[in-house]
């Protein structure tokens, strides 16, 4: 790395969590939200529904996950509004996962990265969510513009929900799928700028070595899909220092007044910090 290259993903998130504790919070517009707090599931709603989740968990939260999908429902008029929604994350000093899930080969995955993590791009977030299974080596040109901007990808390697298990955790060449992905991200990270950083579910235990990884590990799955903070605390028992608990409809439930956004937020990190710690 020269002198004047940026922070490493890796170094930011940890400040962020030094900051704010270990919570990265979703903002998932799904219909039945929109309907609970009031408001229609057109893009006006999304946009008004974006703006109170933004104004109320910005100024607490060390991550924000923007669900690109429920975005995206709304076609380029929600693709603005998650826009708008991506600038006022940033602006309120929590950091920015895009949760797109994308994956392709090497020259559409570069399109990707200049989409969501190259200075100038509208989408353009502290990191995004990459699918492996077109190889991890595909995923090199969003590697490379991470590495470069001090942003990060968080690589799908155990995810959350129960169909993840039969392709995840099979194996090939001694080691189960997921754990290739884990080893090549440790790699990754060993050899350059901290810039990779794991998607593994807290749903369940994972049968995973995660102690190389020396990146982030997003972890989802607390509240509406079952997982707890205890759970949180035996499943990631060795890397702590790394996991990063995302939580979404079960803060999200709490709007839309912003005063119990905000306190479900403290609530829930408190509750995960007390586990990690104890
Ligand atoms: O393995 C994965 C990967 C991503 N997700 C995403 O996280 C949130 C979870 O929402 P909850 O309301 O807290 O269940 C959602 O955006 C998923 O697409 C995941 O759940 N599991």
């Amino acid at each position: 790395m020269s002198a004047d290259a940026p922070t490493d993903f890796a170094s930011r998130h940890r400040a962020a969590v030094a900051d704010r504790g270990r919570l990265c919070v979703g903002i998932d517009p799904h219909p039945g939200l929109l309907d609970a707090w009031g408001l229609t599931d057109d893009v006006d709603g999304l946009r008004r529904f974006a703006e109170i989740a933004v104004a109320a968990l910005a100024p607490v939260a060390a991550s924000i996950k923007p669900q690109v999908a429920l975005f995206e429902r709304f076609g380029s008029a929600g693709f603005a509004v998650l826009e708008q929604t991506i600038a006022g994350i940033g602006a309120g000093g929590s950091l920015v996962v895009a949760d797109a899930k994308r994956g392709d080969i090497g020259s559409t995955m570069d399109a990707y990265a200049s989409a969501w993590l190259r200075d100038g791009s509208p989408l353009c977030s502290d990191s995004v969510t990459v699918s492996p299974y077109l190889g991890f080596g595909s995923l090199d040109p969003a590697v490379r513009a991470a590495q470069d901007s001090g942003r990060g990808v968080f690589v799908l390697a155990r995810t959350s929900n129960p169909e993840g298990a039969a392709l995840q955790t099979a194996h090939a060449d001694g080691s189960s799928v997921a754990q290739a992905i884990v080893d090549a991200a440790a790699e990754t990270n060993r050899t350059g700028p901290s810039a990779v950083g794991l998607v593994v579910g807290a749903t369940r235990a994972h049968g995973l070595d995660l102690g190389a990884v020396g990146g982030p590990i997003l972890a989802p799955g607390v509240g509406a899909q079952g997982g707890t903070a205890a759970d949180v605390a035996a499943i990631f028992a060795g890397v702590h220092e790394w996991v990063l608990p995302a939580v979404s409809r079960e803060i999200l439930r709490h709007g839309p007044d912003r005063t119990a956004l905000s306190d479900a937020v403290a609530r829930m990190r408190d509750d995960i910090e007390s586990h990690l710690r104890g």
